[in-house]
């Protein structure tokens, strides 16, 4: 792997954007390429994401290439940052554009939607061969754009590409650390935007610190149990991946999953809570595909579950609630902390 190879970041979003706003400004040669061509040429003119980032000046050093077979030529990394139900059809169409060396990243949060497969084994099935890395952890866009502190994980089965891609990122205010857990690091980022949709409802009907402490603790104890279930390690579940994004995605506002949760806990319909938004809103497919992956392995994981039911309508969030209220008392852990029950 070249020592300073050129960076492509695919996703012009909140994200993609504010990725490539501070490796740029790290001084790594970055191209970001996304699919509005007006968008990114108004982006390249005025140096400002304007639906996505309008508070941010983005560097003068970044690079912007509407152009995706341009964009991914000569690239040492392509960065994929597109929602999670555009990720396999991305994947698709750089697999003739690569070169034979380039190595792939993703900090998409979720699964493939309808099969619950992870999306590393969509690049392992789809771009085979290649380094791959997953980049995750509590980082809210918009105050990593704004160059706020924050922690992030690289994780990859190849040490060396975790390492030199959290080295890539890693920056005065953005500490990037790297592990080799790549299945934990994706289940824990997909699993907690279900989870902040939980805490988000019980907040917006305003039922107290207790519930949001209850919810995230035992949101933890499912995204444990599913984790390790399918092989993931408990450490990177409790680690920045895991816990980490839980507690800021389930208490801060900037998060567009636990909005999701406030607008429907105050009575909004699903539809407007969305339009709101008006940003990618992961939990919707996620639900479905962590139900999908509980029931594969037998096990009830009932807050995960009763936030499908209210985002399916299947039950309103108050019923919801009253039902994970009224289950039966038990142990805190009947098997062990990683005991399926
Ligand atoms: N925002 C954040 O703080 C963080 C987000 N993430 C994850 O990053 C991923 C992207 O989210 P984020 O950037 O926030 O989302 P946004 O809603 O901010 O932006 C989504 C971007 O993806 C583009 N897009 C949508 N569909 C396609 C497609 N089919 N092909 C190509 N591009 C497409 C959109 O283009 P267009 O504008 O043309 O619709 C837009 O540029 C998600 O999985 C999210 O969970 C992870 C960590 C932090
Ligand atoms: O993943 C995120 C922060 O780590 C962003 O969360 P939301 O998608 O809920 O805004």
């Amino acid at each position: 792997m070249a020592e300073n190879p050129k960076l492509t970041i695919l996703g012009a979003g909140s994200w993609g954007t504010a990725l490539a706003a501070l490796t740029a400004r790290n001084g790594v040669s970055t191209t970001l390429w996304g699919r509005d061509r007006a968008a990114l040429a108004a982006m390249a003119a005025s140096r400002r994401n304007q639906r996505y980032l309008p508070d941010i000046e983005l560097p003068a050093e970044l690079a912007y290439e509407a152009e995706l077979a341009t964009a991914v030529r000569g690239a040492g990394i392509v960065l994929i940052v597109v929602p999670s139900h555009a990720f396999a059809a991305m994947l698709d169409e750089i697999a003739p554009l690569l070169d034979a060396g380039t190595a792939i990243a993703w900090a998409t949060k979720g699964f493939e939607p309808g099969t619950g497969r992870f999306l590393h084994e969509l690049v392992a099935e789809r771009l085979p061969g290649r380094a791959a890395a997953v980049v995750t952890g509590p980082s809210f866009a918009r105050e990593v754009a704004a160059g706020l502190p924050s922690a992030v994980t690289v994780h990859s089965d190849d040490a060396a590409f975790a390492q030199q891609l959290a080295g890539l990122l890693h920056a005065p205010n953005l500490r990037a650390y790297s592990g080799g857990d790549v299945l934990g690091a994706e289940l824990g980022g997909a699993m907690k935007n279900v989870l902040a949709v939980a805490t988000g409802i019980a907040d917006g009907m305003q039922l107290g610190l207790n519930a949001r402490a209850g919810l995230i603790t035992r949101g933890m104890n499912e995204m444990l149990r599913l984790g390790v279930a399918l092989g993931a390690r408990p450490e990177t579940l409790i680690g920045l991946s895991g816990l980490g994004d839980l507690v800021l995605t389930c208490t801060g506002d900037l998060s567009r999953n636990r909005r999701l949760g406030l607008a429907l806990g105050q009575g909004v319909a699903i539809d407007e809570a969305v339009r709101r938004i008006g940003q990618v809103v992961e939990s919707i497919l996620t639900a479905d595909e962590v139900a999908r992956l509980a029931d594969k392995h037998g096990l009830d994981l009932p807050i995960s579950a009763g936030v499908r039911a209210v985002l399916h309508g299947e039950v309103t969030p108050v019923d919801g609630l009253k039902a994970l209220m009224a289950r039966e008392q038990k142990p805190e852990y009947p098997h062990g902390l990683f005991g399926t029950d």
